[in-house]
């Protein structure tokens, strides 16, 4: 690190004076560009060695300052109590990995006479941290000047479908995310629990965006298709579809979250990682792609089933009952068994050859910007340059992630926002035992040469067998489909990390 971005870390934001009660001592609480410390008050006087905290965490670790109006503990009461609640990443005993900890410091506000002017300090020491904590985000995750200056608290609506993984979505919102959400200083301008398919996308499709900063969606991956297509089906999509998007793991297929968090290398499937990755407000982009059929065309973000995973995203919605993803696996397991295959032809245009590929837009005679869609429809011909290959598919995944659901990666070398669709598919000559292998990992395209894999961001799949398509989980009419990959057209928050992303 270079000396003066130290420096700038080390520079102290804001200081005060306040009462470790474990230790009954008064101390200073420092607040720093990326830190916040107790220590001793001795130990911050001018010449004095590097103060020793009695403690500090990194502000990145920081969930928010709960302040304790009745503080029935305090030494008097004129004392404000405050909790500082931190979700810090903790080394596992035995293995090498890490899980995040829920941890408290209490810190007592008692420089004034009376609880009123005490409880005053606590809340301006509490926004003091917010606002440090979403600048650091906004400088860490988002490189567009005008996003670093808007540091408004998070105004969310917030999406619920009661319906997704074990119908209780609602009740995980309410006990995990929401305190989460209110100690970090987020704001819940609306909650809308889903009343029916498609209640999501119509819901979006004519919300004032202009009231909140972003959208929380506690559900599966097909209310996040249902609030792509209402974002795109605004006359302000362009801007409607910049809202960012936050992501909680109540659904049975949960493959953009849990492949957030594997890239943001946090434990999957956990509720709280996914609220933490929303609250400080971070940034990054994801790709949305044009899929069209004869009779519609819609949007998705996350990954095309048909075959093998086709018909068990379909038939296992007999088996809900079981919840979460032993739906997935049961039903995976009968169609394994039954080894159907589907005779069809894939053709694409290799990612290497993308520079052809330019979507172009559809006319609109509104006065509406033209939204993105395919360069071709299904019903052109195939261009020369694409590649097409014809069998009995048994297996065809089509993914823009790395992950299939919680647990089943499909390439862990897939991002978010790589701008490609990654298609795995194998023929009838794949075994059951290889399949088994792709269920329960990912389709080893390196061990088995029955899996094969394609790059590309503009691809058709013309299905001859009967059979079952869906996209992000959603069925769609079965028939000759056309997919084409747009960059980088929507957001999501996120912790990850990435350099030079540009939002414009
Ligand atoms: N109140 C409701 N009753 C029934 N279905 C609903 C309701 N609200 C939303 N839906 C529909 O539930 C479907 C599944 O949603 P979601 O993806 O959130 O859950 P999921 O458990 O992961 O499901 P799947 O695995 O089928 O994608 C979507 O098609 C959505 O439109």
């Amino acid at each position: 690190m270079a000396e003066s971005e130290q420096e700038c870390l080390d520079t102290v934001v804001k200081s005060g004076s306040v009462l470790a009660p474990w230790l009954g001592v008064n101390c200073t609480l420092l607040l720093k560009q990326d830190s916040l410390a107790c220590v001793y008050p001795e130990a911050t006087a001018a010449g004095s060695p590097p103060p020793l905290p009695i403690f500090a965490v990194k502000l990145e670790d920081v969930v928010g300052l709960k302040i304790l109006q009745d503080s029935p503990f305090s030494s008097s009461p004129s004392v404000c109590r405050a909790e500082l609640c931190t979700y810090q990443k903790v080394k596992r005993f035995i293995s090498s990995s890490y899980y995040r900890k829920f941890s408290t410091e209490i810190l007592e506000f008692s420089d004034a006479k009376d609880f009123e002017t005490n409880y005053k300090t606590a809340k301006e020491w509490r926004e003091s941290i917010q606002l440090q904590c979403r600048k650091n985000s906004r400088n860490l995750f988002v490189f567009s000047p005008e996003q670093i200056d808007r540091l408004e608290p998070m105004q969310l609506l917030v999406i619920i479908n009661p319906f997704s993984g074990r119908k209780n979505g609602q009740k995980l919102f309410q006990n995990i995310a929401r305190p989460m959400f209110d100690l970090a200083g987020a704001v819940i301008v609306q909650e809308v629990i889903t009343e029916r398919q498609g209640h999501a996308k119509e819901f979006v499709e004519t919300f004032d965006l202009t009231s909140i900063t972003g959208i929380v969606l506690a559900s599966g991956d097909g209310i996040v298709y249902e609030v792509i297509n209402g974002l795109m089906a605004r006359p302000d999509w362009e801007t409607a579809i910049k809202t960012p998007i936050g992501l909680i793991p109540t659904g049975s297929g949960n493959a953009l979250v849990s492949s957030l968090l594997y890239e943001a290398d946090e434990e999957k499937a956990v509720i709280e990682n996914a609220v933490f990755q929303i609250i400080n407000g971070g940034i990054q982009t994801h790709d949305i792609a044009s899929v069209s059929t004869g009779s519609s065309h819609s949007y998705m973000g996350v990954l095309i089933h048909w075959a093998l995973t086709g018909s068990v995203d379909v038939e296992s919605e007999k088996l809900r009952i079981l919840g979460g993803e032993l739906r997935t696996i049961v039903g995976g397991l009968i169609s394994i068994i039954m080894k159907r295959g589907y005779q069809g032809q894939l053709s694409y245009l290799p990612i290497d050859e993308e520079s052809s590929v330019a979507a172009t837009e559809r006319d609109t005679s509104s006065g509406e910007a033209a939204r993105p869609t395919t360069s071709i429809s299904v019903s052109d011909p195939i261009p020369d340059n694409w590649k097409t290959i014809e069998g009995n598919f048994v297996m065809f995944i089509g993914l823009m992630l790395s992950h299939m659901s919680d647990s089943i990666m499909g390439h862990s070398d897939i991002k978010i926002g790589s701008g490609e669709h990654r298609i795995v598919y194998a023929f009838d000559d794949v075994t059951r035992a290889q399949l088994l292998t792709g269920l329960v990992g990912s389709p080893n395209t390196a061990k088995y040469d029955t899996f094969h894999e394609i790059r590309t961001r503009a691809f058709r799949l013309n299905p001859i067998s009967p059979g079952f398509i869906t996209v992000d989980g959603e069925l769609v009419d079965y028939g000759p489909i056309q997919v084409q990959v747009h960059p980088g057209m929507m957001r999501l928050y996120s912790r990850i990390k990435k350099c030079n992303q540009s939002l414009d």
